[in-house]
């Protein structure tokens, strides 16, 4: 019979996703000791992430709100959703992008504004209108900074829309540069995207080398009267420099996806409540990738889109499986090898990949293993964790 299993949601996950996971699955948001975590931005960091946790799953891109180094030293790895509500973001980015450069929502403030009998209103329209005079988006340039799932649709969507487009990626994967329109043109560093574009969205995790990627300085290189877009993370963005600049008539506008206190009330600024992935489309696509991805990782050990893991997969072929999370040191399978061997287990099959300092070795073996064995494993130097996964 299946082992049951219990998943903790630390936020509102869709309900198609979690109909994917296993009946023997109980889940909710005030679980003790469960084996796996289902998240959205509900930041991680200060929680105490109980020790019978084996997996951390993400219904989205961004995985910053996790302490994925302190896990990655558990041996547990965090899944994410990669490209999963691109469409999404990409969307409202190009909303963003035609909100500035028609001046939608001071326009809007302004007819809220109006006062009297109709026709008071219809001549201070006729009057006031010439304020919110806007551009139109072809032949205009959009820089893209990150070309990776969402970057990538943005760049294909603002080429359709007749704009040319500068994207710069110092990481490119080979997926997403072939889905990029062979009209991009490609640039060598952040400054150069600047320079040519009346149009900048960003498109980057936050890390420690994107932390206020744009800043001040790399304002001032920035073309008079160009618009911004950060749709990635606050933090990617220093937020006085760009209030500093949109006062100085610098920038014509910031869209952005993060509200903060230093951008509150500033007319040049619309800032969204974090509503990227914020479709119906997205949070299903999200919850059903993740929820698919931790329930073959807790039932067979199988690892896909885990940010800090390789992707390992194999079918199984005997009844008595072991999965070993364990550092990307040498002679690591040698000595799991040694221990199986020594306790007369006979391995029909294995396999053993690594990803940065990670590596995971996956084993199934033709007998049944013992608590003896595993303690074995356990006690090797750089075994992070490892379980036993016979089949239901
Ligand atoms: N507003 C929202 O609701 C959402 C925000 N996001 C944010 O967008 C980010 C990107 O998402 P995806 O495109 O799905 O991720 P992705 O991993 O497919 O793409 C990120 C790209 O950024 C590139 N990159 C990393 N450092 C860079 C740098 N210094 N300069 C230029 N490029 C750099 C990487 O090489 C990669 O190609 C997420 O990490 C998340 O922070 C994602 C989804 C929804
Ligand atoms: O996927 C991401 O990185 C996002 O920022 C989306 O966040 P959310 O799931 O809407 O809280």
């Amino acid at each position: 019979m299946a082992e049951p299993r219990k998943i903790l949601t630390l936020n509102a996950i869709s309900a198609r996703g979690l109909a994917r996971l296993p009946e023997h699955y109980t889940v909710g948001g005030d679980i003790a000791d469960p084996d796996g975590i289902l998240v959205r931005s509900a930041n991680m960091h200060d929680m105490d992430i109980p020790a019978t946790v084996r997996a951390i799953a993400r219904a989205g891109a961004g995985t910053n709100n996790i302490p994925v180094k302190k896990l990655s030293e558990r041996g547990v790895p965090v899944f994410n959703a990669p490209g999963a509500n691109a469409n999404a973001v990409k969307e409202l980015v190009i909303a963003g992008m035609l909100l500035a450069a028609r001046n939608i929502v001071p326009a809007i403030s302004f007819v809220e504004g109006l006062t009297g009998s109709d026709e008071e209103m219809h001549k201070a329209t006729e009057a006031g209108k010439k304020h919110f005079a806007g551009t139109e988006l072809p032949g205009r340039t959009l820089g893209v900074i990150g070309l990776g799932a969402i970057g990538s649709y943005v760049a294909e969507a603002a080429i359709k829309l007749g704009m040319d487009v500068v994207g710069f990626d110092p990481a490119i994967t080979v997926d997403a540069a072939w889905r990029l329109p062979s009209q991009v043109k490609r640039a060598e560093n952040v400054e150069d995207v600047l320079r040519m574009a009346d149009f900048v969205t960003l498109h980057v995790p936050l890390l420690d080398a994107t932390r206020n990627l744009i800043n001040a300085q790399r304002i001032g290189a920035m073309r008079p009267g160009a618009v911004l877009l950060n749709f990635a993370r606050e933090g990617v963005v220093d937020n006085v420099a760009v209030i500093e600049a949109l006062d100085a008539n610098k920038l014509h506008a910031y869209i952005c996806d993060f509200p903060a206190n230093a951008l509150k009330g500033h007319a040049k600024v619309v800032a969204l409540p974090h509503l990227g992935a914020s479709t119906e489309e997205a949070e299903e696509n999200c919850a059903v990738m993740v929820a698919e991805q931790l329930a073959d990782y807790l039932e067979n050990g199988n690892i896909l889109n885990s940010v800090n893991f390789p992707n390992v997969s194999m079918a199984r072929e005997s009844a008595y499986r072991i999965a070993v999370a364990n550092a990307n040191v040498p002679n690591m399978v040698g000595q799991i090898s040694s221990v199986l061997a020594t306790a007369g287990l006979n391995i029909h099959n294995m396999l053993n990949k690594s990803k940065g300092d990670m590596a995971y070795t996956l084993v199934d073996v033709d007998s049944a293993a013992t608590d003896a064995v595993m303690q074995q494993l356990s006690a090797i130097t750089g075994v992070l964790a490892v379980r036993y996964l016979p089949a239901a």
